[in-house]
């Protein structure tokens, strides 16, 4: 399983500091096998500690340029960071991202063989207007994407379950980790709400290969009983 905390516009140099001790500490001790990810602002970028992957959540396909208040591989690269997150809803609906820009950020870091965290979801309008118009809706997201592409991770994040507490039913993730699960062999991983609470039944659902988490996860003590959570339901598994 995959689980990974996206920190967004939270934490600082220290704090993430402080926050991959802490998990680095307690994967080693709690002996985990899953793949842990951790994504701080720019400002905290950091070499990836122990077992944990530091993974950038945005930056330009560039080296670097004249792109103000961005960074480039340039900036990535002093920290060997080879994981980033494409397509956040976030980037999409607030910053005004278009899918072609999402699709050329793709390119250029697949390009340089990237672990490639690929976000999709819809609004609510989209959701309620049934499940061909959401499938449509995903499948645009997906335009200009190779969905083979070795290094792919796809992240499905519901646009309305992000920061609202409000998550799918199981019955939906299923359907739509299923419909995904035959465009491509990427591992598949849920965001939108997820917590100590409800982590269990959701990584449990077929077709789900882990957690993306921001508020979620944002003290280290929660992201780490959500590692212990993923390890106990691979264990259930084999
Ligand atoms: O957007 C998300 C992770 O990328 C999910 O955010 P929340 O867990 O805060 O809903």
């Amino acid at each position: 399983m995959i689980i990974a905390a996206n920190f967004k516009t939270n934490h600082t140099r220290a704090a993430t500091k402080a926050y991959l001790a802490k998990v680095t500490a307690y994967i080693a001790e709690a002996e985990i096998s899953d793949e842990v990810m951790v994504f701080p602002p720019a400002t905290a970028l950091c070499r990836s500690e122990g077992d944990v992957t530091v993974g950038a959540q945005n930056a330009w396909p560039t080296d670097n340029g004249a792109y103000t208040g961005e960074i480039g591989t340039e900036q990535l690269d002093e920290f060997g960071i080879h994981t980033i997150l494409i397509g956040h809803s976030e980037r999409r609906h607030i910053l005004g991202e278009s899918q072609e820009v999402v699709a050329e950020k793709f390119a250029y870091f697949k390009a340089l063989g990237f672990r490639i965290v690929y976000c999709i979801g819809e609004p609510l309008e989209v959701r309620d207007a049934g499940s061909e118009t959401l499938m449509a809706y995903l499948a645009e997201q997906l335009e200009g994407i190779d969905l083979g592409y070795g290094n792919l991770v796809i992240a499905y994040e519901p646009v309305w379950a992000i920061g609202t507490g409000r998550v799918p039913s199981e019955n939906e993730i299923e359907l739509i980790h299923g419909a995904l699960a035959k465009l491509t062999k990427a591992p598949l991983l849920y965001g939108g709400s997820v917590k100590v609470g409800n982590v269990a039944p959701i990584l449990a659902l077929k077709h789900v290969d882990g957690a993306l988490v921001g508020s979620g996860a944002l003290d280290p003590d929660d992201f780490c009983k959500m590692i212990a959570t993923a390890k106990q339901i691979n264990k259930q598994e084999v």
